[in-house]
């Protein structure tokens, strides 16, 4: 009930653009966008898109995407974007992973979170682990794989990356905002 799939909201070869821009975004800052996350709950390298300039694109696909979805799925009040493209990329080095946690948190902005869009950007056979579930209370749903599909959830439900095991697993994430659940 409060989430919804697109299979294909991106080619395999949209997403590996999207990779490769993150990547440049993060030289062109000096590799100080985002950094690597090395908490227990989580051990993530992230870096942010860009919504002007040549990732442009990305944005204004997700946030079609989203629209459609909202639509069809959900019709929760969205009424801003307020926060960049999040790309993390989670390593069988470190067994890169994301505990159970929610995406609406204490700050102004976390507060104001309402829907969380994940969009797999790394093929599903270059990795093993770094599932994506969903926990529904009776039961655990796990996340397409496929790459460019987009997982949509309410930004309230908790979820978590399993660890990974194998090779790398990149993923892209959007939250949209709104007056609080009430
Ligand atoms: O990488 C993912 O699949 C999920 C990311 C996530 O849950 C978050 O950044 O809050
Ligand atoms: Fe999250």
């Amino acid at each position: 009930m409060f989430t919804h799939f697109v299979p294909r909201l991106f080619t395999s070869a949209e997403a590996a653009d999207i990779v490769r821009l993150a990547e440049q975004g993060r030289q062109n800052h000096g590799g100080l966008v985002g950094g690597v996350q090395h908490h227990a709950i989580r051990r993530a390298g992230i870096t942010w898109l860009d919504d002007q300039g040549p990732a442009s694109w990305v944005m204004e696909r997700i946030v079609r995407g989203i629209a459609d979805a909202n639509r069809e799925a959900f019709q929760f009040d969205i009424t801003e974007f307020r926060e960049r493209l999040q790309v993390a990329s989670y390593d069988e080095s470190d067994e890169g992973h994301y505990d159970w946690h929610s995406d609406i948190g204490d700050g102004p902005i976390a507060r104001q979170r309402k829907l969380t869009i994940v969009v797999q950007l790394s093929e599903p056979e270059s990795y093993e682990g770094g599932a994506l579930e969903i926990n529904l209370g009776s039961a655990i749903q796990p996340a397409p794989r496929g790459v460019g599909s987009a997982t949509l959830f309410a930004s309230f439900m908790p979820h978590r990356v399993t660890p990974v095991t194998r090779g790398r697993r990149i993923s892209l994430t959007c939250w949209c905002h709104g007056p609080r659940f009430r």
